[in-house]
């Protein structure tokens, strides 16, 4: 695999940054935050999915919106890296993009839910990091999902009724944050992708070769 650079220039690996939540706990808005802050230089994993687009979607941005034989085909070529039915919809993730972006020792981003976290762990657990967003209550999730007003009353019941089920996996992932003051949550975000970005694991080849030329250097000089 060709290394990226971390921020102190040493090569590592690219790491899949995964954050899922009960739908309305915030992780469309982290998300959105995390890729407008330039710097952290995140590709997100842009989905295929067959549920109709929102108001506020554009397609080949936060979607690529596909109907379902397109997605059996996707999905029969092996051209997903996962997929699952959720809320009574098809979503995948495109295996391309993921693969290109890793292989410059970048790191993606993906909102996806646990039956693909699952899935995605089981292949490639060790650049994985996992995020589960939960909401400060069930009531806020509920006003949330009524204040984003982006769903018919039948869709916001069928995600409160499944939230329940979606809230007990927090137990699988390697963070969980609880969303909350939104700032304070992204402020944790940061701080969970520095830290992650600078394990030896990921970082294993750059400081090989620093620790060479470091004791390389004349100790006298
Ligand atoms: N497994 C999987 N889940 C996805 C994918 N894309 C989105 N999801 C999840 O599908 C669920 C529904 O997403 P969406 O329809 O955008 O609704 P929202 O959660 O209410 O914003 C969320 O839990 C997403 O994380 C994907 O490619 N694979
Ligand atoms: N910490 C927060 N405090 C208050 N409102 C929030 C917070 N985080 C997100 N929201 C709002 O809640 C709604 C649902 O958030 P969204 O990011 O779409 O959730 P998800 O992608 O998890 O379904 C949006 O209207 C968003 O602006």
């Amino acid at each position: 695999m060709t290394r990226g650079r971390s921020d102190l220039g040493l090569a590592r690996r690219g790491l899949m940054l995964i954050l899922s939540s009960p739908s309305g706990a915030g992780k469309t808005t982290l998300t959105r935050m995390l890729l407008q802050t330039k710097e952290l230089d995140l590709t997100l994993s842009i989905s295929v999915t067959t549920r109709p687009r929102r108001s506020s979607e554009v397609d080949g941005i936060h979607y690529m919106f596909i109907d379902k034989k397109q997605f059996d085909a996707m999905r029969d070529a092996g051209d997903l890296l996962e997929w699952a039915e959720v809320h009574g919809n098809y979503y995948g993730t495109p295996r391309e993009l993921v693969e290109k972006v890793l292989a410059q020792g970048r790191d993606v981003l993906f909102d996806i839910d646990y039956q693909g976290t699952q899935q995605v762990k089981q292949r490639t657990a060790g650049d994985v990091v996992t995020i589960f967003i939960l909401p400060p209550s069930m009531k806020e999730l509920r006003a949330r999902l009524l204040r984003r007003a982006e769903d018919s009353p039948e869709a916001i019941a069928k995600r409160l009724a499944n939230s329940r089920n979606e809230i007990g996996r927090w137990k699988d992932y390697d963070y969980v944050l609880v969303n909350d003051d939104l700032q304070r949550t992204f402020d944790d975000l940061l701080v969970i992708l520095a830290a992650e970005r600078r394990r030896t694991s990921r970082m294993r080849d750059g400081i090989a070769n620093f620790v060479d030329n470091l004791l390389k250097e004349d100790s006298d000089d």
